[in-house]
């Protein structure tokens, strides 16, 4: 995939270093993009990169990067280990330089930090803080560093006191970062990133290492301050996290852009499927020939079945039909018709954790192969046999 805004052609001219589907530059690039901040020019993104690429060696961590994030989007940075994502943004705060491409952050080329990073908050590793120190000193003090209020002690106690406000940390402001519990030590690393005010914020994994509760705090705290306007741009490999919070999403694998644009558009464009299990086992490939015949993709897997399946050897024979749910009643009737019970039907569309799966390549795209019964490939329960099928139909078809 590739990002709509390669060929923006504001900028074409400016881009020393090849597009990524120079087939001269390697690997073809994945297939279908749809990006819904397609042609924005630098102006109007909060972070925008050409051909942004790091090499170590031989390697390149990142790979002919081609970044837009929109102004004022919570925008999730995913991507499995490796991926390139904390090398993209320590790129992006100055902390390295590029081996090739350029990029701007706020406007300003990323080639001059100085002339933004006043406006951008960052968390890239974890935080550290003094553990003897209470948060507020912890803060009061990189303020002084920053020199967040200028000279004025009380305009800077008063920043202060409002990013631990911002965090709900005012009420264990006093207690040594010692006693804090890890979510709460993450979100005095936010309140540290927030001290300048900024217009961008920039956290690596903030989730990380955190348990649901403090993930919860997390999410809860980063959909507030997106709603204040402020640019997030936020690296995870929560994907559920990301689908939970997120707007905008970049996607990338090996260094190189899989997805940027909408999450809601990565979601549309996945393939819808009807999920149905044959009360006989025997009628499953009849079945899959059926729909087949009438055009649509059909796949037969085997999933395992609850203790007490009647099926051969508790492996139920799933066959899924990549069809839109609005055909569910329709195959229900042809399997009716056709002598078929189905003792199961569903529809599924694939969530942004199955999605980026197949998009990265690490499964062939069906993740329902490895669902187990009583359980949908997202970790829902699926609903019971019937369900969703259309009543008028449903006496010769499921059960
Ligand atoms: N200083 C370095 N020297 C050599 N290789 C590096 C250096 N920094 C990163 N890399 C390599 O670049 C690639 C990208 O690393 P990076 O840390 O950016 O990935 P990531 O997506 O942030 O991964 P993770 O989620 O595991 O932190 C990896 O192969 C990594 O080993």
């Amino acid at each position: 995939m590739t990002s709509g805004s390669a060929t923006d052609p504001a900028h074409a001219h400016h881009d020393p270093a090849p597009s990524h589907h120079d087939p001269a530059h390697g690997r073809a690039a994945s297939p279908a993009v749809s990006a819904g901040s397609a042609g924005l020019a630098h102006v109007d993104t909060a972070i925008w990169t050409r051909g942004l690429t790091k090499r170590y060696g031989a390697r390149r961590a990142v790979d002919h990067l081609d970044l837009q994030v929109p102004r004022g989007a919570l925008s999730g940075f995913v991507g499995p280990n490796g991926a390139g994502k904390s090398t993209t943004l320590r790129m992006l705060l100055g902390l390295i330089r590029p081996s090739a491409g350029h990029g701007h952050v706020l406007g300003e080329p990323i080639t001059e930090p100085d002339r933004y990073l006043h406006r951008v908050g960052a968390m890239i590793e974890g935080p550290t803080f003094h553990p003897g120190l209470s948060g507020r000193r912890n803060l009061d003090q990189l303020a002084v560093l920053r020199g967040i209020g200028g000279w004025h002690r009380a305009r800077r106690q008063r920043r202060v006191e409002e990013v631990l406000g911002q965090v709900g940390l005012g009420e264990r402001a006093d207690d040594r970062f010692s006693t804090y519990s890890l979510g709460m030590k993450q979100r005095l690393g936010i309140a540290a990133a927030l001290l300048p005010d900024p217009c961008l914020l920039i956290l690596d994994e903030p989730t990380n290492g955190l348990d649901p509760a403090g993930i919860r705090e997390i999410r809860a705290l980063l959909g507030q301050l997106a709603g204040g306007g402020m640019t997030i741009f936020v690296s995870s490999h929560l994907l559920t996290e990301v689908e939970q919070i997120c707007d905008h999403l970049v996607m990338i694998n090996g260094g190189r852009m899989l997805f940027q644009g909408h999450v809601t558009d990565l979601l549309a464009a996945e393939d819808p499927r009807i999920l149905m299990i044959p009360e006989h086992d025997g009628d499953a490939r009849r079945l899959a020939g059926l729909l087949g015949d009438k055009g649509l993709r059909v796949e037969i897997d085997l999933r395992t079945g609850p203790p007490n399946a009647s099926a051969t050897r508790g492996r139920l024979p799933v066959v899924t039909a990549h069809a839109p749910e609005g055909l569910a009643a329709h195959l229900n009737r042809l399997a009716m018709h056709a002598g078929i019970t189905l003792r199961s039907l569903r529809t599924h569309r694939p969530n942004l954790e199955e999605t980026f799966l197949r998009v990265t390549g690490e499964i062939d795209g069906d993740l329902v192969r490895t669902a187990q019964a009583g359980q949908a490939p997202d970790g829902s329960v699926p609903p019971p046999a019937g369900a969703g099928l259309d009543p008028a139909h449903s006496r010769g078809g499921a059960t």
